[in-house]
């Protein structure tokens, strides 16, 4: 397993994570390349949190010659993610080809950045909620490739816990994310366990992550 506990996230230190997550922040790296690097860190980081989390069982297997006893993953029926519009898209694209067969839901939120940011927060507009049951031995996934003010997976948050009981686990995990993001997830919500690639630096002043990767959904569906 490679997951790096820290103060405030469990870091996602594989390897080719940490390859992906380069290529992403790199200038150069244009649309597809980018979106092709989302997919490829959202499988990377579904691994690592099956690596991570999830229980095997003993089965008897029979192969073509004879019969022996193999392993399974327990629980992989039982997983549910959830896709904060728009930049998550890619991100989840790749969850699922490590959970096919996870449950879905859908918001749609966006950080008002005409409005600013006041007190390191941003305004959030959710204008889109479609969330599946979610039962107590669910695993949830809240997938954003982006944590920087918190603002918006806190209202994420909010709309999942309404209707959840206590899920067995429930990740919000993000590709990159900011100190005081973090901090404020986790103080808002302590039963999410907060999973991510990389905790940057800092926040500028128009709440961009430094030295981030600049604005994932723009780079992902070429709208800047
Ligand atoms: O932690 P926060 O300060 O709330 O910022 C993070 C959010 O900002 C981005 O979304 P954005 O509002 O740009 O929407 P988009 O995905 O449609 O581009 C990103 O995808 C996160 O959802
Ligand atoms: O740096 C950031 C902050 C929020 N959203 C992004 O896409 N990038
Ligand atoms: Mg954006």
């Amino acid at each position: 397993m490679t997951i790096e506990d820290r103060d405030t996230a469990h870091v996602i230190t594989h390897a080719l994570a940490r390859d992906t997550l380069s290529r992403l922040r790199d200038v150069e790296t244009e649309q597809v390349g980018f979106r092709k690097g989302l997919v490829k860190l959202g499988r990377i980081c579904g691994y690592e949190i099956i690596d991570g989390s999830m229980e095997t069982e003993y089965v008897e297997i029979q192969t073509p010659l004879e019969t022996t006893m193999g392993e399974r993953v327990k629980g992989l029926d039982d997983v549910v993610i959830i896709n904060v519009l728009r930049a998550a898209t890619p991100f989840v694209e790749g969850l699922l080809k490590a959970f096919p067969r996870a449950k879905q839901g859908v918001i749609s939120a966006g950080r008002d950045e005409e409005a600013g940011m006041a007190e390191g927060e941003f305004p959030i507009t959710i204008d889109y909620v479609k969330l599946p049951e979610i039962h107590e031995d669910d695993t949830v996934i809240v997938a954003d490739p982006m944590l920087a003010t918190g603002s918006t997976m806190c209202a994420v948050l909010e709309q999942i816990l309404e209707n959840a009981p206590d899920p067995e686990h429930l990740f919000v995990l993000s590709a990159v994310s900011a100190p005081d993001g973090l901090i404020r997830v986790g103080e808002a919500f302590p039963e999410a366990e907060l999973l991510t690639v990389s905790i940057d630096d800092r926040l500028n002043d128009d709440g961009f992550i430094v030295p981030g990767l600049g604005d994932a959904g723009d780079r992902a569906f070429r709208t800047t």
